[in-house]
């Protein structure tokens, strides 16, 4: 699914508008329809429930005004409060003129805003895409007023003030919502955590906007969902062998972090990879044979952390960085790795940090590795970011100089490719904040790359989503507290098979 900006939602509509000959009013119709639906799934019933619905001047007002209506027509109490404007939209008007008498509606003026209860469901329709500027005056005092009553708010598109696909002045007024419900594509600023305590939890609802315009309209911006990826990881043929499916390499462990590779060795096994060599420091040997019998293990001659690169002839894809800690002698073995390795590469964890420690190794990088930085690794890798756009940009930018796979981990995990692409990966949740999901992550890419039948974009496509994926499919067992990393392995192969081509003709 692509993520549009704002002037590319306004063209979305009039597109629709124009393909369908309808008119903007029964547009903006189809949309408070579609949010009211989606309302009343979760109010209780209509006789117990105040709806408090605050309109602005433009067209998000329009649909606070055709809501209302709708939610009287089911039996809400509703009322209707409004934000003094000198102008209104043609559609604002169209749907003031259609409420009907009985229904109360007021202007609220700033010198005495009325008391919001607590119990009241408040939508919040003051602003939408069409934010031109941070808010001031009376509407940042209503926004005020209105974060400080501490009622349910649900947000019609955005919360009020905040930009759909730009920063805001630290401090502006933003409504605090519970639930944001947008239409047809989530915006940007929904994914981006800077503003998570405006947004709260996000919805999107379909209103029917025009598929050619959707379908044509250029982005760089992707939300990677299950309608993106599904059937994008190729069943196995009747013949397949081990080999079919490559042979990873994975550089990881130090002394007291021989888990780590432990974790990205059974997650690459579950990501079905078809052999699988581990390159533990000689502390990890007995650990790793015994806990991943599946795999192979190659000690290194040093007890406490990595000084040796295999020979890397037999290898498809090689994954470095969990647990393997910054001595010097393992920078060099990540030296010579980036020098001579010609299978592709994942880095993650110190491999990242020696690479920001020592940032002419960046140089070295050959073009389609795979990087997979938390914010922090990103920030030892580029500059401090001012604000998550900034580092969105940052991170675009980086991809692109250093022909690279970059994924910047979190909620929405961002990954950003060589052509300067961003895919907002959509699965996971919370559960997945603990140690050794990273090493995970680095474990089950690995096998992905190692895979020949997918493409580098594919792999990390597919492996961001199965990741989170089986964390989701997870906590289901071990509720969201109880989840520890090496939980996630065993829910993998179920995850991709969620992505797997059907079966049929
Ligand atoms: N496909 C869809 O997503 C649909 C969306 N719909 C809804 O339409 C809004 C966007 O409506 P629009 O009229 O473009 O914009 P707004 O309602 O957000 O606000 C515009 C008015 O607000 C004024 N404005 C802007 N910023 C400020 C400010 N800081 N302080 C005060 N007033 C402000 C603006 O005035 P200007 O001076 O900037 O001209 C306008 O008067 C979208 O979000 C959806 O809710 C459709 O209903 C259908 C499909
Ligand atoms: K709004």
């Amino acid at each position: 699914m692509k993520l549009l900006t704002a002037a590319q939602t306004r063209e979305a509509d009039a597109a629709t508008i124009r393909e369908e000959g309808i008119s903007s009013a029964e547009l903006m119709e189809r949309a408070a329809f579609a949010f009211v639906t989606w309302l009343q799934v979760r109010l209780s019933p209509a006789a117990d429930t105040q709806v408090l619905v605050l309109c602005g001047p433009g067209n998000n007002g329009g649909d606070g005004l055709a809501a209302a209506r709708l939610l009287h027509q089911q039996g809400y109490l509703v009322q209707v409060g409004l934000l003094p404007a000198d102008r209104h939209s043609a559609d604002w008007e169209v749907n003031r003129a259609r409420l009907p008498a009985e229904l109360p509606v007021a202007e609220w003026q700033p010198e005495h805003f009325p008391a919001i209860s607590p119990n009241t469901v408040v939508v919040d329709a003051l602003f939408g895409t069409g934010l031109s500027r941070p808010l001031e005056g009376t509407a940042a005092a209503l926004v005020q007023h209105l974060n400080a009553a501490q009622a349910r708010v649900v947000s019609i598109d955005v919360p009020s003030g905040l930009f759909a696909d730009a920063p805001q002045p630290v401090g502006s007024a933003v409504v605090k919502a519970r639930y944001t419900v947008g239409f047809e594509l989530p915006k940007l600023a929904l994914l981006l955590p800077q503003n998570a305590e405006f947004v709260g939890r996000w919805h999107v609802v379909p209103i029917g906007l025009s598929p050619r315009y959707l379908a044509d309209v250029p982005a760089s911006m992707y939300l990677a969902d299950a309608a993106l990826l599904a059937g994008r990881l190729p069943a196995r043929a009747t013949f397949a062998h081990k080999g079919t499916f490559g042979h990873a390499l994975l550089l990881a462990g130090s002394r007291g972090k021989v888990g780590a590779a432990v974790l990205a060795a059974q997650a690459c096994l579950r990501g079905g990879v078809g052999l699988l060599t581990v390159s533990v420091p000689a502390v990890g040997y007995a650990v790793l044979q015994s806990t991943v019998p599946e795999a192979m293990c190659l000690p290194d001659d040093c007890k406490t952390h990595l000084t040796n690169l295999p020979e890397l002839r037999p290898y498809a894809a090689v994954g470095m960085g969990p647990g393997i800690d910054q001595a010097d002698d393992t920078r060099a073995v990540l030296e010579e790795l980036l020098c001579t390795a010609k299978a592709p590469l994942v880095l993650d964890a110190d491999a990242l940090n020696l690479l920001g420690a020592n940032r002419s190794l960046l140089d070295l990088l050959p073009p389609s590795t795979i990087l997979t930085p938390h914010p922090k690794e990103f920030e030892r890798l580029t500059e401090p970011a001012q604000h998550d756009y900034h580092r969105l940009e940052l991170l675009r930018g980086f991809a692109r100089h250093y022909r690279c796979y970059v994924v910047l981990k979190g909620a929405y995990s961002c990954l950003a490719t060589p052509d300067g692409q961003l895919y907002f990966n959509t699965t996971g949740n919370p559960s997945m904040a603990t140690g050794g999901s990273g090493d995970v992550l680095t474990g089950l890419l690995t096998a992905l790359r190692a895979d020949k039948r997918l493409s580098a974009l594919d792999a990390v496509l597919i492996g961001l989503y199965a990741h989170g994926r089986a964390a989701d499919i997870a906590v289901a067992d071990t509720g969201q507290a109880g989840l520890v990393a090496g939980d996630l392995p065993r829910y993998i192969g179920q995850a991709l098979q969620e992505l797997t081509t059907p079966d049929s003709l």
